[in-house]
């Protein structure tokens, strides 16, 4: 992936444009670097042509999974965890816009191509994001039924400091009580709305969007702040798949994307022989405990 992030500092411009990879994944002309794009068309059942990632990686169906979350919370870890089994550690550098990764994993006997864009947290680049909720290939492709679902997967932090250093991270439940006491105030009679995140899905995501929950950095107890307990209180709240995850330790990182490449199959294919796939059983029934894991 090239790396889009760059050292935080106050008062930096927004990102170029065209430095960015367009909203259906393309990215500007750059030799080597395999491009979803026409010419990467996938063919909807398994076949014996199909296409490739380049390396040998064929696939037989793709989606796009969107990582949302505040600043800070190891959206870029986990993904680099998910993609490379490696972890980020050292001083802690901001997105700048967003970039993707895609994955190839092995669904039920079917090659699913995940392709996963890593937004950035700070706010000024919040209308980069929104542009990337949107379907763009419907747009572009409309025949092209198999990125008509895509999945968002929501990141909060459970514990309360960056332990590279030391600064503050919103964990997951401040940041919901944060955004309902805004909405609420004193007196208002606005009836109060979801975590922003939440909120935000809404507005720009597909309706029928897959969503997870994921408060991660379990893996650093003493700094944990938000009990397990009240991060499935908070998902049950709003009906969402919840996992707890580490980047560093990799704790229900794989079981996370992989639940998620099971649902979107599940939606786009329906093959009736196959059983039931309920995304909140599995992650409930599979989900380890940070407790097992620590460094
Ligand atoms: N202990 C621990 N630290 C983590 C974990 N995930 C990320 N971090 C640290 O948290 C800091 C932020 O991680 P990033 O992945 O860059 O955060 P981000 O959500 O992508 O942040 P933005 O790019 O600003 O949106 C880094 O210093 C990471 O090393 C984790 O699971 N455990």
């Amino acid at each position: 992936m090239s790396r889009k992030k760059t050292p935080k500092r106050k008062g930096a411009s927004g990102p170029a444009a065209s430095a960015l990879p367009a909203a259906d994944g393309s990215r500007p002309a750059r030799p080597g670097t395999a491009r979803p794009g026409p010419q990467a068309r996938p063919n909807g059942p398994p076949q014996p042509g199909r296409p490739s990632l380049g390396g040998g990686d064929f696939y037989d169906v793709a989606f796009k999974v969107m990582l949302v979350g505040d600043s800070g919370v190891g959206k870029t870890c986990l993904l680099v965890r998910f993609k490379d089994g490696a972890f980020l550690a050292g001083t802690f550098i901001s997105t700048v816009g967003i970039d993707f990764r895609n994955k190839v994993l092995d669904v039920d006997g079917m090659k699913v191509k995940l392709q996963i864009w890593d937004t950035a947290g700070q706010e000024r680049f919040r209308s980069v994001t929104h542009a990337y909720y949107r379907d763009a290939h419907g747009q572009w492709f409309p025949s092209w039924w198999w990125w008509q679902k895509q999945a968002v997967m929501a990141l909060g932090s459970q514990g309360a400091k960056d332990p590279t250093d030391g600064r503050e991270t919103a964990p997951l439940v401040a940041q919901v009580e944060c955004e309902l006491k805004g909405v609420r105030g004193p007196s208002s009679s606005v009836s109060p709305t979801p975590w922003a995140w939440l909120t935000e899905i809404q507005d720009y995501a597909q309706h029928d969007v897959v969503l997870m929950l994921l408060g991660n950095k379990v893996d650093s107890a003493q700094e944990r702040v938000v009990k397990r307990e009240d991060g499935e209180k908070l998902a049950k709240e709003y009906g969402l798949p919840f996992m707890e995850t580490s980047a560093k330790t990799g704790l229900n990182v794989d079981l996370a994307f992989t639940a998620v490449a099971k649902e979107l199959k599940q939606r786009s294919m329906k093959v009736p022989s196959e059983p039931r796939f309920r995304l909140h059983d599995y992650v409930k029934r599979e989900g380890r405990g940070a407790s097992c894991c620590r460094p």
